[in-house]
Protein backbone atom coordinates (compact mmCIF):
# COMPACT_ATOMS: atom_id res chain seq x y z
CA UNK A 1 0.00 0.00 0.00
CA UNK A 2 2.07 3.03 -1.45
CA UNK A 3 5.18 1.44 -0.55
CA UNK A 4 8.50 0.15 -2.97
CA UNK A 5 10.18 -2.74 -2.43
CA UNK A 6 13.51 -3.67 -3.98
CA UNK A 7 15.22 -6.96 -4.18
CA UNK A 8 18.86 -6.54 -4.33
CA UNK A 9 19.21 -9.22 -6.57
CA UNK A 10 23.33 -9.48 -6.48
CA UNK A 11 25.83 -9.79 -4.05
CA UNK A 12 27.20 -5.99 -6.01
CA UNK A 13 23.55 -4.92 -5.02
CA UNK A 14 23.47 -5.73 -1.76
CA UNK A 15 26.88 -4.72 -0.18
CA UNK A 16 26.55 -1.47 -2.96
CA UNK A 17 23.38 -0.80 -1.04
CA UNK A 18 23.35 -2.08 2.18
CA UNK A 19 26.86 -1.48 3.36
CA UNK A 20 28.08 1.85 1.25
CA UNK A 21 24.59 3.47 2.06
CA UNK A 22 24.23 1.73 5.69
CA UNK A 23 23.19 4.85 7.35
CA UNK A 24 19.85 5.37 4.93
CA UNK A 25 19.40 1.34 4.73
CA UNK A 26 19.66 -0.08 8.18
CA UNK A 27 15.84 0.86 9.64
CA UNK A 28 13.21 -1.85 9.53
CA UNK A 29 9.38 -1.33 8.87
CA UNK A 30 7.38 -2.23 11.73
CA UNK A 31 3.75 -3.23 10.42
CA UNK A 32 0.44 -2.72 12.68
CA UNK A 33 0.45 -6.54 13.01
CA UNK A 34 4.02 -6.64 14.32
CA UNK A 35 2.86 -4.25 17.14
CA UNK A 36 -0.22 -6.33 17.62
CA UNK A 37 1.16 -9.49 18.27
CA UNK A 38 3.52 -8.32 20.31
CA UNK A 39 6.70 -8.93 18.80
CA UNK A 40 8.22 -5.99 18.18
CA UNK A 41 10.38 -6.36 21.32
CA UNK A 42 12.22 -8.74 18.57
CA UNK A 43 15.91 -6.75 17.61
CA UNK A 44 15.44 -7.86 14.15
CA UNK A 45 12.32 -5.87 13.70
CA UNK A 46 13.13 -2.68 15.81
CA UNK A 47 13.46 0.35 14.31
CA UNK A 48 17.09 1.77 13.52
CA UNK A 49 18.16 3.94 16.45
CA UNK A 50 19.14 3.91 19.93
CA UNK A 51 16.90 1.30 21.62
CA UNK A 52 17.76 -1.13 18.74
CA UNK A 53 21.55 -0.18 19.40
CA UNK A 54 21.60 -1.12 23.07
CA UNK A 55 19.32 -4.39 22.57
CA UNK A 56 22.25 -5.14 19.68
CA UNK A 57 25.25 -3.96 21.52
CA UNK A 58 24.34 -6.74 24.84
CA UNK A 59 23.71 -9.35 22.99
CA UNK A 60 26.78 -8.87 20.36
CA UNK A 61 29.29 -8.80 23.19
CA UNK A 62 28.23 -12.53 24.07
CA UNK A 63 27.76 -13.53 20.46
CA UNK A 64 30.73 -11.67 19.08
CA UNK A 65 34.09 -13.90 17.92
CA UNK A 66 36.26 -13.64 20.78
CA UNK A 67 33.62 -15.01 23.33
CA UNK A 68 32.21 -17.53 20.93
CA UNK A 69 35.16 -20.29 22.19
CA UNK A 70 34.09 -20.21 25.33
CA UNK A 71 30.59 -21.70 24.26
CA UNK A 72 32.84 -24.78 22.88
CA UNK A 73 32.71 -27.19 25.74
CA UNK A 74 28.50 -26.49 25.58
CA UNK A 75 28.98 -27.49 22.12
CA UNK A 76 31.08 -30.81 22.47
CA UNK A 77 28.60 -31.92 25.05
CA UNK A 78 25.59 -31.33 23.42
CA UNK A 79 26.83 -33.03 20.55
CA UNK A 80 27.91 -35.68 22.64
CA UNK A 81 24.16 -36.05 23.92
CA UNK A 82 22.89 -35.71 20.05
CA UNK A 83 24.87 -38.46 19.00
CA UNK A 84 23.83 -41.10 21.82
CA UNK A 85 19.86 -40.18 21.42
CA UNK A 86 20.59 -40.64 17.68
CA UNK A 87 22.17 -44.00 17.82
CA UNK A 88 19.29 -45.00 20.39
CA UNK A 89 16.19 -43.24 18.25
CA UNK A 90 17.77 -42.54 14.72
CA UNK A 91 14.13 -42.25 12.90
CA UNK A 92 14.10 -38.66 14.89
CA UNK A 93 16.94 -37.23 13.49
CA UNK A 94 15.11 -34.18 13.20
CA UNK A 95 13.84 -34.01 16.43
CA UNK A 96 17.00 -34.53 17.89
CA UNK A 97 19.17 -32.01 15.68
CA UNK A 98 16.64 -29.32 16.74
CA UNK A 99 16.68 -30.62 20.63
CA UNK A 100 20.50 -30.24 20.14
CA UNK A 101 20.76 -26.60 18.85
CA UNK A 102 17.99 -25.65 21.40
CA UNK A 103 19.65 -27.14 24.29
CA UNK A 104 23.04 -25.05 23.39
CA UNK A 105 20.78 -21.71 23.37
CA UNK A 106 19.37 -22.39 26.40
CA UNK A 107 22.38 -23.05 27.84
CA UNK A 108 24.46 -20.37 26.96
CA UNK A 109 22.20 -17.92 27.28
CA UNK A 110 19.70 -18.57 31.16
CA UNK A 111 22.40 -22.02 32.19
CA UNK A 112 19.47 -24.32 31.25
CA UNK A 113 20.68 -27.62 31.28
CA UNK A 114 19.11 -29.67 28.65
CA UNK A 115 17.29 -31.83 30.65
CA UNK A 116 13.52 -32.38 30.76
CA UNK A 117 12.75 -29.06 31.72
CA UNK A 118 14.50 -27.92 28.50
CA UNK A 119 11.98 -29.91 26.97
CA UNK A 120 9.24 -27.98 28.59
CA UNK A 121 10.51 -24.35 28.07
CA UNK A 122 11.66 -25.26 24.13
CA UNK A 123 7.71 -26.22 24.28
CA UNK A 124 6.72 -22.96 25.70
CA UNK A 125 9.01 -20.97 23.66
CA UNK A 126 7.52 -22.53 20.54
CA UNK A 127 4.00 -22.05 21.61
CA UNK A 128 5.08 -18.46 22.01
CA UNK A 129 6.55 -17.71 18.91
CA UNK A 130 3.51 -19.47 16.77
CA UNK A 131 2.98 -15.70 16.07
CA UNK A 132 6.15 -14.68 15.13
CA UNK A 133 6.16 -16.43 12.23
CA UNK A 134 2.67 -15.83 10.72
CA UNK A 135 3.07 -11.92 11.86
CA UNK A 136 6.02 -12.10 9.54
CA UNK A 137 4.74 -12.95 6.47
CA UNK A 138 3.78 -9.80 4.39
CA UNK A 139 0.10 -9.45 3.50
CA UNK A 140 -0.15 -12.61 5.89
CA UNK A 141 -3.33 -9.97 7.99
CA UNK A 142 -5.68 -7.55 6.69
CA UNK A 143 -4.67 -5.33 9.22
CA UNK A 144 -1.23 -4.59 7.20
CA UNK A 145 -3.00 -3.49 4.29
CA UNK A 146 -5.97 -1.36 6.19
CA UNK A 147 -3.66 0.11 9.78
CA UNK A 148 -7.57 1.55 11.01
CA UNK A 149 -8.45 -2.18 11.55
CA UNK A 150 -6.64 -2.78 14.53
CA UNK A 151 -9.21 -0.41 16.33
CA UNK A 152 -12.16 -2.58 15.30
CA UNK A 153 -13.03 -4.19 18.57
CA UNK A 154 -12.71 -7.84 19.28
CA UNK A 155 -16.09 -8.14 19.36
CA UNK A 156 -16.89 -6.92 16.75
CA UNK A 157 -18.01 -9.49 13.28
CA UNK A 158 -14.48 -9.78 11.48
CA UNK A 159 -12.58 -9.22 13.73
CA UNK A 160 -11.52 -12.47 15.16
CA UNK A 161 -7.60 -11.51 15.22
CA UNK A 162 -7.98 -9.50 17.91
CA UNK A 163 -8.21 -12.29 19.82
CA UNK A 164 -5.32 -14.10 18.01
CA UNK A 165 -3.19 -11.39 18.41
CA UNK A 166 -4.26 -10.65 22.25
CA UNK A 167 -3.50 -14.79 23.16
CA UNK A 168 0.08 -14.31 20.72
CA UNK A 169 0.87 -11.31 22.78
CA UNK A 170 -0.12 -13.25 26.40
CA UNK A 171 2.25 -16.28 25.55
CA UNK A 172 5.19 -14.44 24.05
CA UNK A 173 5.44 -11.98 27.53
CA UNK A 174 4.49 -15.09 29.68
CA UNK A 175 7.24 -17.00 28.27
CA UNK A 176 10.11 -14.40 28.23
CA UNK A 177 9.50 -14.01 32.08
CA UNK A 178 8.65 -17.65 32.73
CA UNK A 179 12.03 -18.56 31.41
CA UNK A 180 14.14 -16.25 33.13
CA UNK A 181 12.04 -16.94 36.79
CA UNK A 182 13.32 -20.49 35.95
CA UNK A 183 16.76 -19.11 35.23
CA UNK A 184 17.17 -16.94 38.36
CA UNK A 185 15.78 -20.15 40.49
CA UNK A 186 18.68 -22.41 38.79
CA UNK A 187 20.96 -19.80 39.69
CA UNK A 188 19.88 -19.59 43.34
CA UNK A 189 19.97 -23.02 44.27
CA UNK A 190 22.69 -24.56 42.04
CA UNK A 191 26.51 -25.01 42.71
CA UNK A 192 26.95 -28.33 42.22
CA UNK A 193 28.55 -29.81 38.46
CA UNK A 194 25.48 -29.45 35.43
CA UNK A 195 23.23 -32.30 35.18
CA UNK A 196 23.66 -32.05 31.26
CA UNK A 197 24.16 -36.28 30.59
CA UNK A 198 23.43 -36.96 34.07
CA UNK A 199 19.91 -37.39 33.53
CA UNK A 200 19.67 -38.03 29.81
CA UNK A 201 22.76 -40.69 29.66
CA UNK A 202 21.45 -44.51 30.33
CA UNK A 203 22.82 -45.44 33.07
CA UNK A 204 25.79 -47.91 31.03
CA UNK A 205 27.31 -44.46 30.22
CA UNK A 206 29.01 -42.15 32.22
CA UNK A 207 30.79 -39.86 29.76
CA UNK A 208 34.08 -37.71 31.06
CA UNK A 209 32.67 -34.96 29.42
CA UNK A 210 30.16 -34.55 32.69
CA UNK A 211 33.34 -32.99 34.25
CA UNK A 212 33.78 -30.01 31.59
CA UNK A 213 30.44 -28.67 33.16
CA UNK A 214 29.71 -26.11 34.40
CA UNK A 215 29.79 -24.08 31.15
CA UNK A 216 30.48 -20.53 30.71
CA UNK A 217 28.94 -17.71 32.91
CA UNK A 218 24.90 -17.59 30.88
CA UNK A 219 24.58 -14.73 28.73
CA UNK A 220 21.83 -13.49 31.54
CA UNK A 221 23.86 -13.49 34.43
CA UNK A 222 26.49 -11.88 32.41
CA UNK A 223 24.52 -8.87 31.46
CA UNK A 224 22.53 -8.76 34.92
CA UNK A 225 26.12 -8.81 36.48
CA UNK A 226 27.13 -5.79 34.29
CA UNK A 227 26.39 -2.02 34.21
CA UNK A 228 25.06 -1.24 30.85
CA UNK A 229 24.43 2.53 29.68
CA UNK A 230 21.35 2.16 28.10
CA UNK A 231 18.75 4.85 26.82
CA UNK A 232 16.18 6.89 28.60
CA UNK A 233 13.19 5.08 28.96
CA UNK A 234 14.14 1.66 28.45
CA UNK A 235 14.11 -0.56 31.20
CA UNK A 236 17.13 -2.91 31.95
CA UNK A 237 15.67 -5.78 33.02
CA UNK A 238 13.46 -6.10 30.28
CA UNK A 239 16.11 -5.63 27.61
CA UNK A 240 18.23 -8.73 29.20
CA UNK A 241 15.11 -10.37 28.86
CA UNK A 242 14.76 -9.18 25.17
CA UNK A 243 18.20 -10.02 24.27
CA UNK A 244 17.96 -13.42 25.88
CA UNK A 245 14.92 -14.63 24.36
CA UNK A 246 15.63 -13.22 20.89
CA UNK A 247 18.71 -15.27 20.80
CA UNK A 248 16.39 -18.42 21.51
CA UNK A 249 13.93 -17.04 18.55
CA UNK A 250 16.73 -16.04 16.03
CA UNK A 251 18.80 -18.84 16.41
CA UNK A 252 17.43 -21.91 17.11
CA UNK A 253 15.24 -22.63 13.51
CA UNK A 254 17.55 -20.94 11.62
CA UNK A 255 20.32 -23.29 12.36
CA UNK A 256 18.87 -26.40 12.93
CA UNK A 257 16.81 -26.23 9.52
CA UNK A 258 20.01 -25.51 7.94
CA UNK A 259 21.80 -28.59 9.30
CA UNK A 260 18.89 -30.54 8.69
CA UNK A 261 19.22 -29.62 4.82
CA UNK A 262 23.13 -30.73 4.91
CA UNK A 263 21.70 -34.38 6.22
CA UNK A 264 18.69 -34.29 3.39
CA UNK A 265 21.39 -33.51 0.85
CA UNK A 266 24.04 -36.02 1.92
CA UNK A 267 21.36 -38.57 1.55
CA UNK A 268 20.84 -37.42 -2.07
CA UNK A 269 23.99 -37.17 -2.97
CA UNK A 270 26.22 -40.16 -1.62
CA UNK A 271 29.27 -39.19 -3.34
CA UNK A 272 29.20 -36.46 -1.22
CA UNK A 273 28.74 -37.93 1.61
CA UNK A 274 31.23 -40.13 1.27
CA UNK A 275 33.72 -37.96 0.26
CA UNK A 276 33.52 -35.80 3.15
CA UNK A 277 33.68 -39.10 5.72
CA UNK A 278 36.72 -40.31 3.57
CA UNK A 279 38.17 -37.09 4.71
CA UNK A 280 37.12 -37.20 8.59
CA UNK A 281 39.01 -40.71 8.79
CA UNK A 282 42.28 -39.46 7.28
CA UNK A 283 42.00 -35.94 9.50
CA UNK A 284 39.84 -37.46 12.76
CA UNK A 285 40.68 -41.02 12.55
CA UNK A 286 38.36 -43.84 13.88
CA UNK A 287 39.09 -43.11 17.88
CA UNK A 288 38.21 -39.73 18.83
CA UNK A 289 35.52 -37.12 17.49
CA UNK A 290 36.09 -34.04 14.88
CA UNK A 291 36.61 -31.06 17.13
CA UNK A 292 37.25 -27.19 16.35
CA UNK A 293 41.03 -28.16 16.36
CA UNK A 294 40.56 -29.59 13.23
CA UNK A 295 38.35 -27.62 10.80
CA UNK A 296 41.47 -25.96 8.88
CA UNK A 297 42.44 -29.82 7.83
CA UNK A 298 38.82 -30.39 7.50
CA UNK A 299 38.53 -29.05 3.51
CA UNK A 300 35.82 -30.72 2.13
CA UNK A 301 33.82 -30.51 5.19
CA UNK A 302 33.83 -26.98 5.12
CA UNK A 303 33.06 -27.04 1.75
CA UNK A 304 29.95 -28.99 2.61
CA UNK A 305 28.92 -26.55 5.07
CA UNK A 306 29.34 -23.54 2.56
CA UNK A 307 27.23 -25.47 0.20
CA UNK A 308 24.54 -26.18 2.75
CA UNK A 309 24.17 -22.47 3.44
CA UNK A 310 23.63 -21.56 -0.69
CA UNK A 311 21.96 -24.54 -1.76
CA UNK A 312 19.05 -24.28 1.11
CA UNK A 313 19.05 -20.75 2.40
CA UNK A 314 16.90 -20.91 5.38
CA UNK A 315 15.79 -16.95 5.36
CA UNK A 316 16.48 -16.46 1.23
CA UNK A 317 14.45 -12.52 1.56
CA UNK A 318 16.54 -12.07 4.72
CA UNK A 319 14.89 -9.04 6.56
CA UNK A 320 13.61 -6.62 4.37
CA UNK A 321 15.83 -2.70 5.64
CA UNK A 322 14.24 -0.10 5.18
CA UNK A 323 15.20 2.92 4.17
CA UNK A 324 14.82 6.18 5.88
CA UNK A 325 15.59 9.14 2.81
CA UNK A 326 15.31 8.78 -0.74
CA UNK A 327 17.96 6.99 -2.03
CA UNK A 328 19.18 5.18 -5.76
CA UNK A 329 20.23 2.26 -6.59
CA UNK A 330 21.87 1.33 -10.46
CA UNK A 331 20.85 -1.15 -12.61
CA UNK A 332 19.18 -4.20 -12.06
CA UNK A 333 21.62 -6.78 -13.39
CA UNK A 334 21.61 -9.76 -11.87
CA UNK A 335 24.68 -11.85 -12.59
CA UNK A 336 24.46 -15.71 -12.04
CA UNK A 337 27.09 -16.36 -8.82
CA UNK A 338 26.89 -20.22 -9.03
CA UNK A 339 27.32 -22.97 -12.07
CA UNK A 340 24.25 -25.20 -11.70
CA UNK A 341 22.84 -23.67 -8.57
CA UNK A 342 19.89 -26.62 -7.58
CA UNK A 343 23.14 -28.90 -7.68
CA UNK A 344 24.60 -29.77 -4.34
CA UNK A 345 28.33 -29.79 -4.91
CA UNK A 346 30.80 -28.76 -2.20
CA UNK A 347 33.50 -29.12 -5.24
CA UNK A 348 32.33 -25.48 -6.17
CA UNK A 349 34.21 -23.73 -3.48
CA UNK A 350 37.81 -26.04 -3.53
CA UNK A 351 40.36 -25.37 -5.54
CA UNK A 352 43.63 -27.65 -5.38
CA UNK A 353 42.84 -29.21 -2.15
CA UNK A 354 41.59 -25.38 -0.28
CA UNK A 355 38.95 -23.44 0.31
CA UNK A 356 39.12 -20.77 -3.33
CA UNK A 357 38.35 -17.54 -1.98
CA UNK A 358 37.75 -16.85 -5.78
CA UNK A 359 34.17 -17.94 -5.10
CA UNK A 360 32.14 -16.36 -2.88
CA UNK A 361 31.79 -17.47 0.54
CA UNK A 362 27.77 -18.15 1.24
CA UNK A 363 28.28 -16.96 4.37
CA UNK A 364 28.98 -13.56 3.59
CA UNK A 365 25.15 -13.83 1.67
CA UNK A 366 22.98 -15.66 3.91
CA UNK A 367 23.63 -13.68 7.19
CA UNK A 368 22.62 -10.90 5.69
CA UNK A 369 24.11 -7.23 4.76
CA UNK A 370 25.07 -3.94 6.26
CA UNK A 371 24.82 -2.85 9.91
CA UNK A 372 21.56 -5.31 10.57
CA UNK A 373 24.11 -8.28 9.66
CA UNK A 374 22.99 -11.19 11.63
CA UNK A 375 24.86 -10.56 14.92
CA UNK A 376 24.47 -14.40 15.40
CA UNK A 377 26.61 -16.06 12.40
CA UNK A 378 30.10 -16.80 14.12
CA UNK A 379 27.85 -18.67 16.72
CA UNK A 380 25.77 -20.61 13.94
CA UNK A 381 28.96 -21.04 12.10
CA UNK A 382 30.39 -23.20 14.80
CA UNK A 383 26.88 -24.93 16.00
CA UNK A 384 26.61 -26.04 12.27
CA UNK A 385 30.09 -26.99 11.84
CA UNK A 386 30.58 -29.54 14.77
CA UNK A 387 26.81 -31.08 14.68
CA UNK A 388 27.37 -31.43 10.89
CA UNK A 389 31.11 -32.90 11.09
CA UNK A 390 30.52 -35.38 13.96
CA UNK A 391 26.94 -36.69 12.99
CA UNK A 392 28.95 -37.43 9.47
CA UNK A 393 31.98 -38.87 11.25
CA UNK A 394 29.53 -41.46 13.50
CA UNK A 395 26.43 -42.21 10.84
CA UNK A 396 26.08 -42.83 7.07
CA UNK A 397 22.83 -40.68 5.90
CA UNK A 398 20.77 -42.29 3.47
CA UNK A 399 17.46 -41.31 1.40
CA UNK A 400 14.62 -43.29 2.97
CA UNK A 401 13.38 -46.40 1.44
CA UNK A 402 10.47 -45.57 -0.58
CA UNK A 403 8.50 -48.87 -0.94
CA UNK A 404 8.30 -52.37 0.02
CA UNK A 405 10.65 -53.49 -2.41
CA UNK A 406 13.93 -51.35 -0.57
CA UNK A 407 14.07 -48.62 -3.54
CA UNK A 408 15.37 -45.86 -2.39
CA UNK A 409 13.45 -42.95 -2.19
CA UNK A 410 14.58 -39.45 -4.19
CA UNK A 411 13.54 -36.44 -2.09
CA UNK A 412 12.49 -33.10 -3.83
CA UNK A 413 14.28 -30.25 -2.84
CA UNK A 414 11.18 -28.27 -3.14
CA UNK A 415 10.85 -25.30 -0.46
CA UNK A 416 8.69 -23.44 1.67
CA UNK A 417 7.01 -20.47 1.18
CA UNK A 418 7.37 -17.91 4.49
CA UNK A 419 9.20 -15.97 6.55
CA UNK A 420 11.96 -18.72 7.20
CA UNK A 421 12.16 -21.58 4.25
CA UNK A 422 12.01 -25.42 5.24
CA UNK A 423 12.57 -28.03 2.77
CA UNK A 424 9.37 -29.43 1.71
CA UNK A 425 10.57 -32.94 2.30
CA UNK A 426 12.66 -33.44 5.63
CA UNK A 427 12.57 -37.73 4.96
CA UNK A 428 16.37 -39.24 5.27
CA UNK A 429 17.69 -42.05 7.37
CA UNK A 430 21.13 -43.16 8.97
CA UNK A 431 22.44 -45.82 10.12
CA UNK A 432 25.70 -45.95 12.95
CA UNK A 433 28.93 -46.57 11.42
CA UNK A 434 30.25 -47.45 14.61
CA UNK A 435 28.73 -50.65 16.98
CA UNK A 436 27.84 -49.20 20.22
CA UNK A 437 30.28 -49.97 22.43
CA UNK A 438 32.89 -48.35 19.89
CA UNK A 439 30.32 -45.35 19.33
CA UNK A 440 30.53 -44.99 23.74
CA UNK A 441 34.60 -45.57 23.75
CA UNK A 442 34.29 -42.28 21.04
CA UNK A 443 31.96 -40.14 23.43
CA UNK A 444 34.01 -41.22 26.53
C1 LIG B 1 22.14 -20.57 10.07
C2 LIG B 1 21.71 -19.75 11.01
C3 LIG B 1 21.25 -18.34 10.81
C4 LIG B 1 20.87 -17.68 9.67
C5 LIG B 1 20.84 -18.22 8.24
C6 LIG B 1 20.53 -16.32 10.06
C7 LIG B 1 20.13 -15.35 9.16
C8 LIG B 1 19.83 -14.03 9.51
C9 LIG B 1 19.45 -12.99 8.58
C10 LIG B 1 19.36 -13.14 7.06
C11 LIG B 1 19.21 -11.86 9.30
C12 LIG B 1 18.78 -10.49 8.73
C13 LIG B 1 20.04 -9.69 8.40
C14 LIG B 1 19.78 -8.37 7.72
O1 LIG B 1 18.76 -7.73 7.99
O2 LIG B 1 20.59 -7.95 6.88
C15 LIG B 1 19.41 -12.19 10.70
C16 LIG B 1 19.26 -11.31 11.73
C17 LIG B 1 19.42 -11.63 13.06
N1 LIG B 1 19.89 -12.83 13.57
FE1 LIG B 1 20.40 -14.47 12.49
N2 LIG B 1 20.69 -16.19 11.41
C18 LIG B 1 21.13 -17.39 11.92
C19 LIG B 1 21.46 -17.66 13.25
C20 LIG B 1 21.34 -16.78 14.29
C21 LIG B 1 21.74 -17.04 15.67
C22 LIG B 1 22.37 -18.34 16.16
C23 LIG B 1 21.41 -15.92 16.40
C24 LIG B 1 21.60 -15.63 17.88
C25 LIG B 1 22.14 -16.42 18.76
C26 LIG B 1 20.83 -14.94 15.48
C27 LIG B 1 20.38 -13.69 15.84
C28 LIG B 1 19.93 -12.73 14.94
C29 LIG B 1 19.46 -11.40 15.35
C30 LIG B 1 19.34 -10.87 16.77
C31 LIG B 1 19.15 -10.70 14.16
C32 LIG B 1 18.63 -9.28 14.03
C33 LIG B 1 19.78 -8.32 13.74
C34 LIG B 1 19.36 -6.86 13.61
O3 LIG B 1 18.29 -6.57 13.06
O4 LIG B 1 20.14 -6.00 14.04
N3 LIG B 1 20.81 -15.51 14.23
N4 LIG B 1 19.81 -13.51 10.81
Amino acid sequence: MGRHIVVLGSARAISEFLEKHASNTSDRLVTPVMRLTGIDWLIGLMPYGPVWRAHRRALWQHIRPAVVPTYHPVQRTVTRMLLLDLFHEPEDLKQHVRFAIAATILKITYGIDADDECHEIIQMIDAAIEGSAQALIPGRFLVDAFPLLQYVPAWFPGAGFQKTFKRWREKTSRMKSEVLLKTRNIASVYSGPSSYLHIRARSDFSPQSEKVLPGPTPIVEALTAQSMSVPAGIDVDTLIEDVAAVAFVAGTDTTYTTAFSAFVALSMYPGVQQRAQAELDVVVGRHRLPDFDDRDALVYVRAVIMESLRWHNVTPLGIPHRTVADDEIQGYFIPAEYEDPGEFRPERFIREGKIDTAMRDPFTIVFGSGRRICPGRYFANDMLFLTIASVLHTFNIDPPVADSCGQPFRAESQITDGALSYLEDYRCTIRPRYSEAELLRLLA
